[in-house]
């Protein structure tokens, strides 16, 4: 079985670094603008494809392309960084938006996992993990604190999470638009591809 997941969040959340983080298991610092989706397997019977873009003021509205990845996606990663007030004031419109937008399901069921970035900066914290932890409640989603920077096993869990509330949503067969599909709008709208791969 596989699902799709996609990870969303203001500029220099972290987005990359979780991304790399659980493909490689390593932190490399710098990352780039690369906009990719990577397949990562979880033991022998699930296959995630993650779908990871640097934050472009283009997506932070309800623009076509962010309408498709919305619709694509049987799971979210929504990042901010504890660093970063306004990153997690996004992050707070970004699930009305995409509840809004997933209008097939209940909105309580949408598989949705905050992630609280940047955890080993707690001298420059100005988001309290209460705060993280009140907004997942309220919206019935998962939420979690990690250090992309120095953590793997963090970064694992937020995914055993998300792939937990994927299997309860049963959504895979749900989606609109096929792997191959998204590919091609992709590489339309960007005219740019990337060869790298982990
Ligand atoms: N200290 C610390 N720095 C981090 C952490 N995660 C990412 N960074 C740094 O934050 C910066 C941005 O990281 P990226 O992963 O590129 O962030 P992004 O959200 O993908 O950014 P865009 O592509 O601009 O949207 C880089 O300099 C990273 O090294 C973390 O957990 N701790």
């Amino acid at each position: 079985m596989d699902a799709n997941v996609v990870i969303m969040g203001t500029e220099s959340v972290g987005k990359s670094a979780i991304t790399v983080r659980l493909l490689t298991r390593r932190f490399i610092g710098e990352y780039g603008d690369i906009e990719s989706i990577y397949g990562h397997s979880f033991g022998r019977e699930f296959t995630l494809n993650i779908w990871d873009s640097p934050y472009s003021e283009d997506l932070s509205v309800e623009t076509s392309l962010f309408e498709k990845k919305v619709q694509w996606a049987d799971g979210y990663v929504l990042v901010y960084s504890i660093c970063d007030r306004a990153s997690f004031n996004s992050v707070s419109r970004l699930i009305q938006t995409i509840k809004s937008t997933k209008d097939y399901l209940s909105a309580d069921k949408v598989p949705i996992v905050i992630v609280g970035n940047k955890r080993d900066l707690h001298h420059r914290r100005t988001v309290l993990s209460e705060e993280g932890r009140l907004l997942a409640l309220n919206t019935d989603c998962l939420f979690y604190e990690v250090s992309a920077a120095e953590n793997y096993h963090s970064v694992l869990m937020l995914f055993h999470g998300l792939l937990d509330r994927m299997k309860d949503a049963k959504l895979t067969s749900k989606r609109p638009l096929g792997f191959r599909g998204i590919v091609k709008t992709m590489s339309a709208v960007f005219a740019r591809r990337r060869t790298d791969s982990f």
